[in-house]
């Protein structure tokens, strides 16, 4: 009989299909195991719905976790670190050819894999191609007063829409901040130490907020989802908006979306005239192995972890998604297949880019903030208040500021006298 186990995940629509994809593979690739894979809905009710699942001892073997997540499971006390789980098992991985980017976002203080990078992007710019050729430009701006100089061109020569707009935390105040090299919270973003405090009320993001609230005001920046209900992403490839930003993990959705309606793009996230701009942080998830599982689950997870990390797996994962591939190995499978030349994969490469852009500094490493998930709830429920029109931006970052440190003080608390590892 076969060994069955459970992986719950946090994606839904054309890339939950895809996580489901990886599953069928695994199954199918051996006659010994048998995974099943359940999705949770979004990253953040797949974290809920473990904790939860806990208590009644209903949790998975493996969860999907969202990158900020790392701090609140590498506390918990109920993980089964990767680098032992496969050690354990006597998989041979090789550690080194991760990322440096990825690796250091999931090691503990001695560099080891508390999970295994699985889905990672980082955040990109979608540019609408045959509207640059409208306004006479065929490159995609460097900085964010280019990319105001080409909001306000598209404006003047009729384009309703010169950008769709959604508050996301995960692109205007972190990966923002990383490649700015702006800190997000003191203690190098929480990797020194519990006690951390947010900063980011006080850093070039309150100028960003600012901007973007002035750009809206002046109808170069649309609220997608007030004015129409279509999300930035479906504006974008509806034609609708000129641009959005979001993962390169959509890229192989919006490709699909958008057919052959017109060329388009992504490029990295602009900054401001007289930054050094610096790498930005790997976005996504990786898989957790969680305690209380028989040693046959174990491998099993173990044995699907391994069959993710072969070259084949990574083609066939960035292929019908846009994540990059993970390894050092994997890439250099796709560069050689020339997975990279040639639209629709073409354009994916940037993203790597974008992460390895400098060396990782201690403020570009990543996020090591307690109950991260709720603090971007926070930030984001403080700019739909700007975007009412209730507060300046200056006013919702300092609330969202001090409401994010309220967190941060109750999570110090309850990993009282811990640390990291
Ligand atoms: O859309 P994803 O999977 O690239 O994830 C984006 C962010 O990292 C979510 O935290």
């Amino acid at each position: 009989e076969k060994v069955k186990f459970e992986y719950w995940y946090g994606l839904t629509g054309q890339l939950g299909d895809q996580v489901q994809a990886t599953c069928d593979r695994f199954n199918a690739s051996q006659d010994k195991y048998e995974i099943s894979c359940v999705s949770q809905g979004d990253y953040a009710t797949a974290l809920q719905n473990t904790i939860a699942a806990f208590r009644a001892k209903k949790h998975p073997t493996i969860v999907q976790g969202v990158e900020v997540s790392a701090p609140d499971l590498m506390l918990s006390g109920q993980v089964y670190p990767a680098y032992k789980l496969m050690e354990d098992h006597g998989f041979d991985i090789n550690w080194d050819s991760y990322f440096p980017g990825i690796a250091n976002y999931y090691a503990d203080s001695q560099g080891r894999l508390w999970s295994m990078p699985f889905n990672s992007s980082t955040a990109m710019m979608y540019w609408n191609v045959d509207a640059y050729k409208s306004i006479g430009r065929d490159e995609a701006p460097k900085t964010w007063e280019e990319y105001e100089q080409v909001l306000r061109e598209l404006k003047e020569a009729g384009n309703a829409c010169p950008a769709g707009y959604a508050p996301s935390s995960w692109v205007d105040l972190e990966q923002f901040s990383m490649v700015h090299g702006e800190p997000i919270a003191t203690k190098n973003n929480g990797y020194d130490g519990l006690d951390a405090e947010i900063v980011f009320n006080t850093t070039l993001h309150a100028k960003h907020m600012k901007d973007i609230k002035r750009w809206i005001d002046e109808g170069l920046l649309l609220i997608k989802t007030r004015e129409t209900g279509l999300s930035t992403r479906d504006a974008f490839a509806a034609g609708e908006c000129a641009h959005y930003f979001g993962s390169i993990a959509s890229h192989q959705a919006v490709t699909e979306q958008v057919g052959e309606g017109f060329l388009w793009d992504v490029a990295m996230l602009p900054v401001y005239e007289g930054t050094e701009r610096k790498n930005s942080v790997v976005g996504g998830a990786s898989l957790w192995t969680l305690s209380g599982k028989t040693d046959e689950q174990y491998r099993g997870a173990a044995e699907y972890f391994q069959f993710l990390a072969k070259p084949e797996s990574a083609e066939f994962w960035s292929t019908v998604t846009g994540y990059i591939p993970v390894t050092d190995e994997g890439f250099d499978y796709l560069v050689k297949k020339g997975f990279y030349d040639e639209r629709p994969y073409k354009g994916r490469e940037k993203a790597i880019e974008s992460l390895t852009y400098s060396p990782v500094t201690p403020l570009t490493r990543g996020i090591r903030l307690g109950n991260f998930v709720q603090i971007r709830a926070e930030w984001t429920s403080q700019m739909q208040a700007v975007l009412s029109g209730q507060k300046t931006p200056q006013e919702a970052l300092d609330d969202a500021a001090k409401r994010s440190n309220t967190i941060l003080r109750k999570f110090e608390r309850t990993y009282n006298g811990k640390t990291l590892p």
